[in-house]
């Protein structure tokens, strides 16, 4: 089909999650035309079932840990009656007070055009729509921007039709309805989704079991980092079967109770659970809305070059459907570089800037990590050094009873250049900003040595850990020469 010549929109948007409204809002910002199309709830997975429920659940479980631990602090307080219905109250409550940030109304205001339905692309550049009022509707685009999100992934495991197993799309539905916290509950998968909840839910009175392949949760994290989460949530009482494989499910006739056969090194066995939820990883949703029909899909997944742009160069994709990392701040990082591609990029384009992506894992103690991690080092063969501060020592640590956890940073060899961090704390995502913002602004360790950092405060570890790289690389001719010099001094 040849390219229309004139156009309804500079700029069609498709899915309101993180990277649809992003997108959409730039491009109102610099006054393109834009509609952005949603077919489900305004504001995507991130509010709805993702970040804002799995954080204000996290919140009400701390809270429950608090109560539990107060008699560290000399607080006797009785064991917390969970009241479940109230968590899911929070839960359902935070993303109400949320909401109007991401509403028809804000865009709207904002010179966005929002429609509610189900888009489709029928040629490069018409989308059809389904009205969810009712009716259809036609728009051609100058650019389109497919922000569709991703959608959890769920395995052929044999028998899993004879269990009502729960995903994070799922999971806040059905445990709005339970009285209390589901009894034996399995998490499949050890990764963020898996590590979070199974934390969170053996707070509030879950017996826990969380499975993971691969031989260590977080497999994506250094390994000090799997090895002290793994440590941190077996002493509250989590399940952990690392290296364990599912094979097959089978549910009892009432499906009140499931089995899920599992696989490891030395054979198989089983595990019966309540409730099981599959975090299994979550794949791009690419289905459904024409990308088949225009041969955008390559065995089942959208390519896009550096620009975010697929085969057809005004057609361009953010988000979790683009990858590779599957993060809010990614999609709307992204959103961003395919909002100006999007608009300008015959005239000039800009390649996305991957280098530095920080992501936390809200468990307790928190997980943050940027950059190079150390095992990620050694497979590309990247010299390096590494330095760490240990939070045990920290005085704010100490009186708030969280001096457990670590940072470490890794360097250039004999430069304070920082090439990543890790880092294992409470508010280890706020303690790391400080490192992403060095990194991007090329500053080194010794600059964040020289910075004054508040005492009593948690981000004094930051200027510890760079305490001890100054240490570990004093000038040491220098400092013999300075010894030699104050003995003369002293006569
Ligand atoms: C349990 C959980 C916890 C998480 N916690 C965090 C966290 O703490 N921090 C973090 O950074 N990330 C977190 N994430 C990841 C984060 O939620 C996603 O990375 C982010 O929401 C992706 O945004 P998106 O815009 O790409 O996609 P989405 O938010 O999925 O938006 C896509 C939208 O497109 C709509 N859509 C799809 N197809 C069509 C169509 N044809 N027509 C119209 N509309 C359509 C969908 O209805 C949806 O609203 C979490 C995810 C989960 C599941
Ligand atoms: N704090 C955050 O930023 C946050 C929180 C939650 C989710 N997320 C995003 O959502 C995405 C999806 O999260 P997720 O936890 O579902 O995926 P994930 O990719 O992080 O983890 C999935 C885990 O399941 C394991 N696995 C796969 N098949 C298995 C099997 N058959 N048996 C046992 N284990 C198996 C994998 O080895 C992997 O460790 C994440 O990649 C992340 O980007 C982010």
């Amino acid at each position: 089909m040849r390219k229309p010549k004139k156009f309804d929109r500079n700029i069609i948007v498709i899915g309101a999650g993180a990277a649809g409204l992003v997108s959409a809002y730039i491009s109102a910002a610099v006054k393109a035309k834009v509609t952005l199309i949603e077919s489900g709830n305004m504001g995507g997975d991130c509010l709805n079932t993702g970040c804002v429920p799995s954080k204000a659940l996290i919140k009400c479980a701390r809270v429950a840990h608090s109560a539990r631990t107060a008699s560290n602090f000399g607080v006797g307080l009785p064991e917390p009656k969970i009241d479940f219905p109230g968590v899911m109250r929070h839960v359902r409550e935070s993303i109400q007070q949320i909401e109007p940030h991401d509403s028809v109304e804000r865009y709207s205001d904002l010179g966005v055009e929002v429609i509610k339905g189900y888009a489709r692309l029928v040629d490069p550049w018409t989308v059809d729509i389904t009205l969810n009022s009712g009716g259809e509707r036609s728009l051609r685009g100058r650019a389109i921007i497919l922000a569709t999100g991703a959608e959890p992934t769920v395995p052929p495991f044999p028998g899993l039709d004879t269990v009502n197993y729960l995903t994070s799309e799922t999971l806040w539905d059905r445990f709005a309805q339970l009285d209390t916290a589901p009894h034996r509950l399995v998490l499949l998968g050890g990764g963020a989704i898996g590590c979070e909840l199974a934390q969170a839910f053996t707070r509030l009175g879950s017996r826990v079991t969380l499975i993971e392949r691969d031989e260590r949760l977080l497999p994506q994290e250094d390994h000090e980092v799997s090895k002290t989460v793994s440590l941190a949530l077996e002493s509250e009482g989590v399940r952990l079967l690392t290296g364990h494989e599912a094979v097959s499910f089978s549910g009892s006739e009432d499906r009140r109770e499931g089995i899920l056969n599992l696989r490891n090194a030395e054979g198989e066995t089983q595990v019966t659970f309540d409730e099981v939820i599959l975090a299994l990883g979550r794949r791009a949703r690419t289905k459904g809305f024409g990308l088949e029909k225009l041969d955008l899909l390559q065995d089942g997944k959208l390519p896009t070059d550096a620009f975010l742009r697929t085969r057809y160069p005004h057609i361009l994709a953010a988000g979790d459907l683009a990858g590779p990392f599957q993060f809010t701040h990614m999609a709307a990082h992204q959103a961003w570089y395919a909002a100006v591609n999007g608009l300008f990029g015959d005239i000039k384009k800009f390649a996305v800037d991957y280098s530095l992506v920080p992501w936390a894992i809200f468990i307790d103690p928190e997980v943050a990590s940027v950059g190079l991690s150390e095992h990620e080092a050694k497979q590309r063969n990247i010299a390096y050094e590494v330095t760490r501060y240990n939070l045990d020592d920290l005085d704010r640590a100490i009186v708030d009873g969280a001096a457990r956890g670590f940072i470490k940073v890794l360097t250039v060899p004999g430069k304070d250049k920082i090439l990543g961090v890790s880092i294992v704390s409470e508010n280890a995502a706020e303690l790391i900003a400080e490192f992403v913002f060095a990194m991007k602004q090329g500053l080194g360790l010794n600059k964040i040595l020289s910075t004054i950092h508040i005492y009593p405060t948690m981000t004094e570890a930051n200027k510890f850990v760079a305490g001890n790289w100054k240490r570990a690389h004093a000038p040491k001719r220098l400092l013999r020469w300075l010894e030699v010099f104050h003995r003369w001094r002293r006569g």
